[in-house]
């Protein structure tokens, strides 16, 4: 069985690659780093470790890769000759790599299926309509025929690594892989490890809105506090408290919308701060809130569930409205995305960015909420 999967990253190597090995999977990574892709051609294998007292190790064997800049017609043959298609690349990157996976597709007769495993609602459905913009009108029909494009919750935390082996991969224990069993087209991929799920909507924004969401908080109250790392900032009080009242917030909204168990989603999130603070793993704030402009977009992991509670608490979250404050005050020079923000607040001050980057309506009690927080911000830290 062959695997073609987008991406050769953390995600990439240090969980999709490692479950498709060990369901017996030979995987053909596609990437555009070429450091990566040569020196996986080069070794045929790498190290995945796990980030607790265990330091267990697996090899993960029976993968190549290619470059897609500079040979997308392997990329397009790896594509016709796959069993299955897989993508951790990150949700801008979804429309770029469409193009390749719709000239494999057209080549194909087989079904196939494509997984997208980034953090939003709905990738492999981003995905499809990039995939579909690039396929000529006459042929989309057939390619959909016998093409699935389930959706998918991905959630491991893997940090930016800073190995001498280039390719070794530290990662936390714990993963989750749950996909869109109803959207699959021909045979279940035979992927061990995968939690197939008549409806991925529940799965997706309950680990959106509380691991991205902590996540979020974590990374944006701490850049404030001058920390360096996760683990750090949740040493904090201040931030332990902040992180917890938003997943207060995003809990109650989540368990009222999906009717989850109170007590259960609580001890679900107990576990996300635990994974938090792992002392095994460093993982570094600007990892963490990378792409704040992304992060801060109306489907995303602060400003949805902001909405989704007015709507359904019918009151203004304050912690979350202070969570979307915090974001847009992280000014990391090294993110093009937060100089970018910075610049619309410094041109234009906040009120422009906010309607700018997450589409609020000033109407909306929650914008005159985030507005306060800034100023609090500022003028007292976090
Ligand atoms: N790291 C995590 O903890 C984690 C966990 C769950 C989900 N995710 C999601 O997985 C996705 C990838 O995250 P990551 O942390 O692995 O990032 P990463 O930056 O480590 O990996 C992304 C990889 O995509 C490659 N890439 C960029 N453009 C490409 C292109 N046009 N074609 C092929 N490859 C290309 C990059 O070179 C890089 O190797 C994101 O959507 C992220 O949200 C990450
Ligand atoms: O990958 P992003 O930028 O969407 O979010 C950063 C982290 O929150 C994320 O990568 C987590 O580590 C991961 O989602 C854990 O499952």
């Amino acid at each position: 069985m062959l695997a073609v999967h987008f991406g050769a990253g953390n995600i990439g190597r240090g969980f999709i690659g490692s479950l498709l090995y060990q369901s017996g999977y030979e995987t053909c990574f596609v990437d555009v780093n070429s450091e990566i892709v040569d020196l996986i051609n080069e070794k045929g294998e790498y190290r995945v470790v796990l980030a607790d007292e265990s330091h267990e190790e697996l090899v993960v064997k029976n993968v190549r890769a290619v470059n897609s800049a500079a040979n997308p017609e392997q990329v397009i043959e790896a594509i016709v000759q796959a069993d299955l298609v897989t993508a951790a690349v990150g949700p801008n990157i979804l429309p770029h790599i469409a193009g390749l996976v719709a000239e494999g597709l057209r080549k194909r007769t087989k079904p196939v299926n494509v997984i997208a495993c980034e953090n939003m609602v709905g990738g492999s459905t981003l995905l499809k309509e990039k995939v579909m913009e690039k396929t000529p009108e006459a042929e989309r029909e057939a390619i959909l025929a016998r093409t699935g494009f389930p959706d998918a919750a991905v959630d491991r935390i893997v940090p930016n690594q800073s190995n001498e082996d280039k390719l070794m991969v530290v990662v936390e224990p714990f993963y989750e892989w749950a996909v869109e069993e109803t959207k699959i087209v021909g045979e279940k991929p035979a992927v061990e490890g995968i939690t197939w799920v008549p409806d991925l909507k529940p799965y997706i924004e309950r680990k959106l809105f509380t691991v991205n969401t902590g996540h979020a908080v974590a990374a944006y109250f701490g850049w404030q506090a001058g920390a360096k790392t996760i683990d750090e900032a949740l040493q904090n009080d201040t931030i332990k408290q902040a992180l917890e009242a938003t997943l207060k917030e995003t809990g109650r909204f989540l368990v009222e919308k999906y009717r989850f168990d109170a007590a259960e989603h609580d001890q679900y999130i107990a576990k996300i701060i635990g994974r938090f603070a792992n002392p095994h793993i460093t993982d570094d704030i600007p990892r963490v809130g990378r792409a704040p402009i992304r992060k801060l977009g109306g489907d995303d992991r602060l400003v949805s569930p902001a909405k989704q509670y007015e709507q359904l608490i019918g009151e203004t979250p304050a912690y979350l409205a202070k969570s979307i404050a915090a974001a847009l005050l992280y000014d990391y020079a090294q993110d093009p995305e937060a100089v970018e923000v910075q610049g619309e607040i410094g041109q234009n001050g906040v009120e422009s960015a906010i309607k700018k980057f997450t589409q609020l309506n000033e109407a909306n009690p929650l914008f005159a909420e985030i507005v306060k927080q800034y100023e609090l911000i500022q003028e007292n830290g976090i």
